[in-house]
């Protein structure tokens, strides 16, 4: 979200996000621009292939003390390909198991109302009300696992509200996550 880069300017700091530049990430543009049609697993696959060509750049960043702020993530991954036919949760989270684990997960909540009269959806494929509000009911599910340090943050306040509660949950969990070794996504699923 817009208020993330101004919240955390003063430590290093870099984002990280669904990146539609490299080869994998043009073959995801174009399926959410509905430009092409990809069999649903392999869109999954790629999703997550987008994320761990990143893993190299996020471990060095994080080697070098720069926090990461990351949009989506495998969350997001999980929780839209869940909500197609024939999928379980379990396949779902496979291809991300063993990525970088975050510290915090921050989730923004907003009800459909506000977030439309902030923007509205677009033309991409999910900007739908009936699959948006699945996801949301499977970002609940997630947000059960006890193993990640899950947070809902009210995004329907005004954004200096906003603002400070992201600030002062990142400020704390940077603090904890001082020494800790990197931990691995998903990594103690049975
Ligand atoms: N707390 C807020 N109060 C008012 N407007 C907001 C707030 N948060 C975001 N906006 C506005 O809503 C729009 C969409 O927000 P953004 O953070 O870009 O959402 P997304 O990541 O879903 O695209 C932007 O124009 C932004 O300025
Ligand atoms: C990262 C990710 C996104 N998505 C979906 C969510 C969005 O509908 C779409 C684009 O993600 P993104 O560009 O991050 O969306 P936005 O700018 O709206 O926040 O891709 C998946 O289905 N799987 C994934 O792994």
């Amino acid at each position: 979200m817009a208020q993330c880069a101004g919240t955390i300017k003063n430590v290093g700091r870099s984002a990280i996000h669904l990146e539609r530049t490299t080869e994998i990430g043009q073959l995801i543009g174009s399926y959410l621009e509905k430009k092409s049609d990809l069999e649903d697993h392999t869109i999954h696959l790629l999703f997550s292939a987008n994320r761990w060509e990143q893993v190299p750049t996020m471990k060095e960043k994080l080697r070098s003390g720069i926090t990461l702020v990351v949009d989506r993530y495998a969350f997001s991954g999980v929780a839209f390909t869940s909500c197609k036919e024939n999928f379980d949760l379990h396949w779902c989270k496979q291809a991300d198991v063993g990525l970088p684990k975050p510290d915090l997960i921050l989730f923004l909540k907003v009800n459909p109302e506000v977030a439309a009269a902030r923007g509205g959806f677009g033309n991409e494929r999910y900007e739908t009300n009936y699959f948006q509000e699945k996801v949301l009911k499977r970002y609940f599910e997630l947000m059960e696992d006890k193993s990640l340090n899950w947070k809902v943050i009210d995004a329907s306040e005004k954004m200096e509200n906003v603002h400070k509660n992201i600030k002062d949950l990142s400020e704390k969990a940077i603090q904890d996550a001082k020494d800790q070794p990197l931990g691995k996504l998903w990594e103690e699923d049975p």
